[in-house]
């Protein structure tokens, strides 16, 4: 049950935090801003479709007068007599604009639902994209998921819904409240005001279902989140025949999602059925009080009684409609307040990403500094994992840091990465430019990344070494895979550099996907390399092979190693010892540092770059 306890207030806190953003009609009404035109067209459609629509109940009752006095008699239209035969006409007309009118406002309206996912969903990649990387530290990409796809979907959706349904609810009303007066009076006094009287029970009791809307949302996200979350360990679970285990906690998971459904429907059902009862009680009203005030005329009382029921069927429906519009509105409101979450949510830091913003960076053609760089994560301020840190690696040259586990090796990748900004301090690119006003994407077209796990997307082999070069030819690709060694292992596939790679290198060897995010840095050319643990994973044989194509790829660069492992280390030009909490305690090159006591030393000795000795003697 702890699994629910947590679901249960994680759910809570989320709705709590969707509560400030901004809702549906906010978000209708600003695009319809933009936009005005999908408005207009609506908005008369709407308004013109809703008063032929009241009509026609008046068309039949000429159409019945005319029958009533006999054959050949007239009524008149504007200024034109018509015969019982020209009222069904006009009728048939108003049959035939009104849906013409219906087939052009529904494909406005679908049009303007798929416009506003479309516009939606785009603000929410650039929003998310624009993220820093502090943000991801506590989200569910299940989550996000869910947001960007189910919740935009639904807007969409229910946007083809909720504007006509909302004008033709009122529409609707006004017209056959006039046109139902106008008949008689007496009848459609009594008709407005219960259909008014049933539409204020409805919106009270819509109140209490709101809030269980909100909490569905939420509840599924959540549920969502996990399930990604869990199929992306998919192999922790394979491997440690945890099936059971999982299959347990999803049903635990999905306990308050049941129970909210449940008690979501019990409240829904109650509202149906109590607009359905209105509905009936209406009519069984006018037509008992039709008959109180025309009993003594039958003929009258039988023409009354057809066209009231005719108009009432207009007059009652903005009670479905409204109902339909409610609960379309509440979950559009819902989702649009939970991409709005992620829309409205700001970065820590402008990263200048885009064209005109930030100083361009045209060549990492100098050294760059770390001046007084001291640091903290903004998920916890109160540790400072490096303190003040001077140090200028100069061009061309190679560096290594070491230090044990948690010392803070990647967070200078990280650093250097714009991941974060130093708490204290700056970076400084070609010894003048602070990191912080560069535009950040002149800046990392210079940098090249390799990681301990490489990141590999769903795509071809092509694709994935191109990721960083989009503009490179065929030949280039080529070569870049040919200086990895990795061109015959790619030819030897099927469909060659055009082969489908699964998702995360699902396909590929910790080996073969290392090389490959090698081709991709040869492709790119990178002026700074930064290598965070590149070869950690890898067994011995496989780290000297790739261990020889990153040399390849270090030669004439900057280049940073984050490194384990003596190989990655012994020939690097200068390494920087970090010490945990303490920043750096030591430099020097392999040789300096092996004989000195110190942190490096009794690093050394302790088992750090064990395998290497192993393999040593
Ligand atoms: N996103 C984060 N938020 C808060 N603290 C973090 C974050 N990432 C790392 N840390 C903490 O910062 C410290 C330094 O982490 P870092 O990853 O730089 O160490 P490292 O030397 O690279 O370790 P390892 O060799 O195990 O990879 C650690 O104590 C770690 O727990």
């Amino acid at each position: 049950m702890i699994y629910e306890e947590k679901t249960k207030s994680k759910i809570q806190s989320s709705i709590l935090e969707e509560k400030k953003q901004h809702g549906y009609l906010w978000l209708l009404f600003s695009y319809l801003k933009k936009h005005p035109g999908f408005g207009i067209l609506i908005f008369i459609l709407s308004i013109l479709g809703s008063a032929m629509a009241v009509s026609i109940p008046l068309l039949m009752q000429q159409t019945l007068n005319c029958l009533r006095l006999g054959n050949g008699a007239t009524t008149t239209f504007v200024i034109w007599q018509f015969a019982w035969q020209d009222w069904v006409a006009l009728q048939l007309v108003f049959y035939v604009v009104l849906a013409i009118f219906i087939f052009t406002r529904n494909i406005a309206v679908g049009k303007l639902g798929k416009d506003i996912e479309i516009f939606l969903r785009n603000e929410t990649l650039k929003a998310l994209i624009k993220q820093d990387i502090s943000y991801y530290s506590n989200q569910k990409i299940g989550e996000i998921l869910t947001k960007i796809g189910a919740d935009t979907w639904l807007i969409g959706e229910q946007t083809r819904q909720i504007p006509t349904m909302m004008l033709m609810a009122v529409f609707n009303f006004i017209g056959s409240a006039i046109v139902l007066i106008f008949i008689d009076w007496k009848l459609g006094l009594i008709s407005m005001s219960f259909v008014l009287f049933g539409l204020s029970m409805m919106f009270f009791f819509l109140k209490r279902v709101r809030m269980w809307i909100g909490r569905l949302r939420t509840t599924i996200t959540y549920v969502n989140g996990d399930i990604t979350d869990r199929i992306g360990v998919i192999r922790l679970i394979k491997a440690s025949g945890t099936e059971e285990y999982e299959k347990k906690r999803f049903q635990e998971i999905h306990g308050d999602f049941y129970d909210t459904v449940k008690k979501f429907f019990k409240r829904l059902s109650f509202v149906l059925t109590g607009a359905f009862l209105t509905i009936m009680s209406i009519q069984l009203i006018v037509l008992s009080s039709a008959y109180g005030f025309y009993s003594n005329d039958l003929q009258h009382l039988v023409i009354i009684a057809t066209t009231f029921i005719a108009g009432l069927g207009t007059m009652t429906s903005p009670i479905f409609l409204l109902l339909r519009f409610a609960f379309g509105y509440m979950m559009a409101n819902e989702c649009t307040r939970r991409v709005h979450q992620i829309t409205n949510s700001k970065p820590r830091f402008d990263a200048h990403y885009y064209k005109g913003e930030g100083k361009e960076l045209l060549q990492i053609d100098k050294d760059i500094v770390f001046h007084e760089v001291s640091f903290n994560y903004p998920e916890k301020p109160e540790v400072n994992v490096l303190p003040n840190f001077n140090f200028t690696f100069e061009k061309g040259k190679s560096y290594a840091f070491v230090g044990e586990t948690g010392s803070g090796k990647s967070s200078i990748a990280k650093l250097l990465l714009r991941f974060y900004d130093p708490t204290e301090g700056k970076i400084l690119i070609n010894g003048e430019d602070n990191l912080k006003d560069l535009n950040l994407k002149s800046y990392l077209d210079k940098v090249g990344y390799v990681e301990q796990e490489p990141q590999i997307m769903f795509g071809t082999a092509k694709e994935n070494i191109m990721y960083t070069s989009p503009n490179a030819s065929e030949e280039e690709v080529i070569a870049a895979a040919k200086k990895a060694n990795l061109h015959n292992l790619i030819m030897s596939w099927p469909n060659k550099y055009e082969t489908m790679l699964g998702e995360r290198g699902f396909m590929l060897s910790g080996g073969q996907k290392q090389r490959l995010v090698i081709a991709r840095m040869f492709l790119k050319n990178p002026q700074l390399l930064i290598l965070d643990e590149a070869t950690s994973a890898l067994d011995n044989i496989v780290e000297k092979e790739i261990q020889a194509e990153l040399d390849k790829l270090m030669k004439g660069r900057t280049s940073i190693s984050i490194a384990h492992r003596l190989s990655t280390i012994k020939n690097v030009d200068q390494i920087i010892v970090l010490a945990r909490g303490l920043g750096v305690v030591q430099m020097g090159t392999f040789n300096e540092l092996k004989n000195q006591e110190g942190h490096f030393k009794n690093l050394y000795e302790a088992g750090l770059m064990k395998e290497e000795k192993a393999v040593k003697e």
